[in-house]
């Protein structure tokens, strides 16, 4: 079964904790596209859903199938969050952002009383850090925001050099208008402690560790969803 035959799995399992009125936030990337299309269809079929987003893309996306995207300071606390990861460790650890939505993806996450990550079976590792980390960066006096994050990585035994995230060329903007460096970890062997100490580093918006917050994990893998705990 193709990687995206089993995203389109978890993401059309998610939809069975969709509830007629719940307040659900909108992830971003190719699985959460496929929960995102699913809950078009019920929407039509007349579930009454309020609606937030995590990104522009998805937003796009959602707008173009018919669905009401709301402003999340008009909406408050979520109900419900269904959003894709590109790495899930031990303990439901997530390494987000690879679509470059981190930030706004945390905000909503941390708004939502349920989140649920949908994925497919490769992201699930023994450890995190073969997908590299973003890290979301203020532009301005962005060097020196990079060597302070050196600094941090050296503290975890991680000696890689951030890259600055690029698209058609040109340095990729997020949706917040920052800039995002990948950093080849390899292996993070204390997520908990370089997720505090890049959270208190001057110039760090956000990083792509998401830790505590999923409740559980829909899995798409070759012998159907399986459900992932912390
Ligand atoms: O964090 C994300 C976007 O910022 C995505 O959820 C993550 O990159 C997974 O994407 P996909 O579902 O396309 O594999």
């Amino acid at each position: 079964m193709s990687a995206e035959t089993q995203k389109e799995q978890s993401g059309l399992a998610a939809i069975a904790y969709v509830k007629d009125g719940m307040k659900v936030g909108l992830g971003t990337g190719s699985t959460a596209a496929h929960f995102v299309k699913a809950l078009a269809a019920k929407v039509r079929a007349g579930m009454k859903l309020t609606l937030v987003s995590t990104s522009v893309q998805t937003t796009n996306l959602a707008q173009s199938l018919g669905l009401t995207i709301l402003d999340i300071n008009d909406v408050g606390s979520l109900d419900l969050c269904v959003d894709g990861a590109d790495e899930i460790g031990p303990g439901l650890a997530l390494i987000k952002g690879g679509g470059g939505a981190l930030l706004r993806e945390k905000l909503i996450w941390e708004q939502a009383k349920t989140c649920i990550v949908i994925a497919d079976a490769a992201k699930h590792v023994k450890t995190l850090g073969a997908f590299a980390l973003p890290i979301e960066v203020e532009p301005f006096a962005y060097k020196g925001t990079i060597n302070r994050i050196c600094d941090v990585l050296a503290e975890f035994e991680i000696q890689k050099v951030p890259t600055l995230r690029k698209k058609d060329g040109q340095p990729f903007i997020t949706d917040g208008a920052n800039l995002i460096f990948d950093v080849p970890c390899g292996q993070i062997s204390d997520p908990t402690g370089l997720a505090s100490a890049l959270k208190v580093t001057t110039g760090v918006v956000d990083h792509g560790l998401f830790l505590d917050l999923a409740e559980f994990a829909l899995l798409g893998t070759d012998d159907g969803v399986k459900v992932l705990e912390p």
